[in-house]
């Protein structure tokens, strides 16, 4: 292969992530050349409805998995925890990087932590997830929508909109951003989404040369991680929807996964954790998934599937 070519979205973080991936894939393959193919996609362009209501998160791979499809790119760089549970027939993930840091961080420019803000103060998130977890946490507090890209989303913060947003820490790092963030977000009053953190390449599966090329860049504990975490959110129903937490971390051998599942409309959440062997976290997945729904996440799924809502995360 003379050129590889990355089928990438343009927000400045989709651009920094394809940048990284190019520069790993150069560094791992002297000689091979790499290039961007910058795209737009409908999940990016339309941002006045919900991304539920336009079709899911799916939307933000649709566009680059037809540019592989044609032949216009031979890869795409995805954030892990936008790739939805079930990848489109015939793709496939021959790489998933070492994960950056797996936290949600607090952002506010007038305040240190969700508890340090007022009563009824406003928090921008149109995350279930999120939404679920301040419920719990602060029953008070008013909780907006707030979609678009991280800078995006800091621009309205800034401009007033709100008291305080939650963001992914590593999104914030890669954009040069970490004095944005407060108060990082951990175990055990706050969960991240599943596979936040993570960097993913897809391709054709068909591609054998890509895959080859883009496997250098794996990271196998990272890659046990989120199967755990991805195994237990497509037991519990598989789409991005539903506010599902989970984080798994490895142990030597030995792989541990924190999960939950909670209301963003009144706070109420179930919580579980399993141990297992690092060589199968599927199993383990599915194990936390059980636990869960036998404490009643059911409900709160069907729920969320229910209400029409958005579920940028
Ligand atoms: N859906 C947006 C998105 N997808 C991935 C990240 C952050 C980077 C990552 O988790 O790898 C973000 C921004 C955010 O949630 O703050």
């Amino acid at each position: 292969m003379k050129t590889l070519r990355i089928a990438t979205r343009k927000s400045p973080l989709a651009l920094w992530q394809s940048e990284h991936v190019a520069d790993r894939l150069r560094a791992a393959h002297p000689g091979l050349a790499v290039e961007l193919v910058p795209m737009s996609t409908r999940g990016d362009e339309v941002l006045d409805r919900s991304l539920a209501a336009i079709g899911g998160k799916g939307l933000f791979l649709k566009e680059l998995e037809l540019a592989m499809q044609r032949g216009e790119a031979d890869c795409a760089v995805h954030s892990l925890k936008d790739v939805p549970m079930q990848l489109e027939p015939g793709f496939a993930l021959p790489a998933i990087l070492e994960r950056a840091d797996y936290a949600d961080g607090f952002v506010s420019n007038r305040f240190d932590s969700i508890d340090a803000l007022p009563t009824g103060a406003r928090v921008g998130t149109s995350s279930l997830r999120r939404q679920a977890q301040l419920r719990a946490l602060r029953p008070d507090l008013e909780l907006l929508d707030l979609r678009g890209n991280v800078n995006t989303r800091l621009g309205r913060l800034d401009a007033g909109e709100y008291d305080a947003i939650i963001l992914a820490c590593a999104g914030l790092q890669r954009l040069g951003l970490d004095a944005r963030i407060r108060k990082r977000l951990e175990s055990p009053y706050w969960l991240p989404a599943p596979a936040q953190g993570a960097i993913a390449i897809e391709s054709r599966e068909d591609d054998i040369a890509t895959r080859e090329l883009c496997a250098a860049l794996d990271h196998a504990s990272t890659r046990t991680c989120v199967e755990a975490e991805r195994a237990m959110n497509r037991a519990l129903h598989g789409s991005c929807h539903v506010p599902v937490a989970a984080h798994a971390w490895l142990d030597g051998e030995h792989l541990r996964l924190d999960g939950q599942v909670g209301s963003a409309r009144d706070g109420r959440a179930v919580r579980a954790h399993g141990e297992g062997r690092g060589d199968a976290p599927e199993c383990l997945g599915i194990e936390v998934a059980q636990k869960l729904l036998e404490q009643g996440a059911g409900e709160f799924i069907a729920d969320s599937l229910q209400a029409p809502h958005d579920d940028a995360d």
